[in-house]
């Protein structure tokens, strides 16, 4: 057996003498013949090793987005790798009962297609990031690679490869779990929001949300209509978005529409909370990294951002800075304290409708708010906020739907005067849903829940009577207050030196 000395002395002169060969070839071989040669060489090496090799990377561009090929493979191969690979990785899908078993890093694995004989691996490289820190951050990249012979090019890219996303695409929708993202801080030393995902499992429907039938009949239809609208946005010349505002007081139901949206479209929720996110540079960021299929939510806008104040305080810089124009310094401390403006309305506005917003497509952003008369004009126009629906106080209608959902009764002697109670009294499905829960199984106890509810109401109504007789009160005292201050002024400008003198003696007494 050789030694491995040896061997690597007989490699270096083997080396040595290509290179010298080379040199030769380069400077003493007229052009055309070298041109000739390589064409040759070509065939030559093709036919010892005749295998062509495609990558598919995990992220498309700068690792802005996610490449659906790449997600389609992984499905299309965890499919495959089950019964073939030898190290395997689990997942957990739909609805937390199923495994979903792909293939491990480095592993090979081979796929039949017409006959052709073809090989997958999976694969990742991890670089290391330059910059001095004791957590130094890993990039990793991951990817897929595809080898075949050189003579099925054409079946491969032709049909093998639409055959792989197709498939790759109907596993994902079947084996689809929902999912519910979150934007919260990065794991180690990253700073920056990133999202994170639970499954989403929200059991609210249309059917259980209690609302007037014709208004959830009419979302429903904007909803498939938005969602069968592919090449009708396309025909348009719009993104394929559509904005909803949702609006009303507490407890009206406005995040349960969001959930019964999402299940009945299947999409993934992405509810973005605007008040950890840094700037406009990582809202952009966050928003680009949704997928396709998917709501995003920003509840309670109002107080995500003070949306309106930011407008203000720019128009107030913008006066600040034309009075400071002989105080550099006295101006640039101000711009250091308003570095925090964090989000603005232009930035979220941007996003909305400017250029990035027709990155992926099939996205709802769904706004709620309790004051919609806090927000800027500009956000919730039409063509931003396409459907502004109000979730309001629940009437005879929707106490119907939570009468059947929490009690399963159609019909009750005690439902004429409920419904009369709430057309007289504003109380929230939340409320009239936490007196028709059942505590126990009792035959009976449907209709103690619908008595309480009753005294509930009457409560209710008393309050609110006792509420606007207060009030009613303090107008008329307002009011008589400043009919007597507008008096005196009367007295003042009619004769100055006598009102004087009343008010001194009025002050002296
Ligand atoms: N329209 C409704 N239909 C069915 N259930 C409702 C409805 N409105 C409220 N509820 C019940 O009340 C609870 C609170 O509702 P939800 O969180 O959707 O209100 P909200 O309008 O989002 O309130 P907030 O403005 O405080 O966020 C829900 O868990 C749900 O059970
Ligand atoms: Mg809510």
């Amino acid at each position: 057996m050789m030694l491995k000395g040896e061997l690597w002395s007989n490699l270096g002169s083997t080396m040595a003498a290509i290179m010298f060969v080379y040199a030769m070839f380069r400077q003493y071989f007229p052009p055309q013949l070298q041109d000739y040669i390589f064409q040759y060489g070509k065939k030559l090496s093709n036919f010892m090793y005749p295998y062509i090799h495609i990558t598919f990377d995990e992220f498309t561009g700068e690792k802005i987005k996610k490449s659906e090929a790449f997600s389609a493979i992984q499905n299309y191969l965890s499919d495959k790798s089950s019964a073939n690979a030898k190290r395997l990785k689990a997942d957990v899908v739909k609805d937390s009962q199923s495994l979903v078993l792909s293939m491990d890093y480095n592993e090979e694995i081979t796929d039949e297609f017409n006959g052709v004989k073809l090989w997958w691996s999976a694969n990742r490289t991890t670089t290391k990031t330059q910059q001095f820190s004791f957590y130094p951050a890993a990039d990793e990249k991951r990817f897929y690679t595809l080898k075949f012979h050189n003579r099925h090019r054409e079946v491969i890219t032709g049909t093998y490869l639409s055959h792989v996303l197709k498939q790759g695409k109907a596993i994902a929708a079947n084996n689809r779990q929902r999912k519910l993202y979150s934007n919260g801080a990065g794991q180690g030393n990253r700073s920056s929001t990133t999202w994170t995902h639970v499954a989403f499992e929200h059991p609210a429907t249309f059917d259980t949300l209690a609302m007037d039938e014709k208004k959830i009949r009419e979302i429903k239809k904007d909803l498939v209509t938005f969602s069968n609208g592919k090449e009708y946005y396309a025909k348009i010349g719009k993104a394929w978005k559509r904005g909803y505002l949702l609006y009303g007081p507490p407890g009206t139901g406005k995040s349960t529409m969001v959930a019964a949206m999402a299940n009945f479209l299947n999409y993934d929720v992405y509810d973005l909370e605007l008040t950890t996110v840094k700037n406009n540079v990582e809202l952009r960021r966050l928003l680009i990294e949704t997928s396709n299929k998917s709501i995003i939510v920003i509840e309670d806008i109002d107080c995500s951002l003070d949306l309106t104040g930011q407008r203000e305080e720019k128009k107030k810089k913008k006066k600040d800075d034309k009075n400071e124009g002989g105080d550099p310094i006295g101006a640039m401390s101000k711009n250091e304290e308003r570095k925090e403006s964090e989000v603005t309305l232009s930035g979220l506005l941007n996003f909305i409708d400017g250029i990035w917003s027709a990155c992926g497509g099939e996205r709802i952003i769904v706004f709620t708010t309790n004051h919609v008369e806090k927000l800027d004009p500009a956000l919730i126009r039409r063509g931003r906020m396409d459907k502004h629906i109000e979730m309001s106080y629940c009437r005879f209608e929707a106490f119907k739907v939570l009468a059947k959902n929490y009690l399963d009764i159609d019909s009750h002697p005690l439902f004429e005067e409920i419904g009369n109670l709430l057309e007289e009294t504003d109380m929230t499905p939340a409320d009239v849903a936490e007196n028709l829960m059942l505590t126990s199984d009792d035959d009976e106890e449907g209709e103690t829940c619908l008595k309480n509810l009753i005294e509930a109401l009457k409560a209710a109504k008393g309050e609110a009577k006792k509420k606007a007789e207060d009030y009613h009160a303090r107008l008329e005292a307002e009011k008589e207050e400043k009919e007597k201050e507008q008096t005196v002024e009367d007295n003042v400008r009619r004769d100055p030196i006598s009102a004087k003198q009343v008010k001194d003696n009025e002050i002296i007494l």
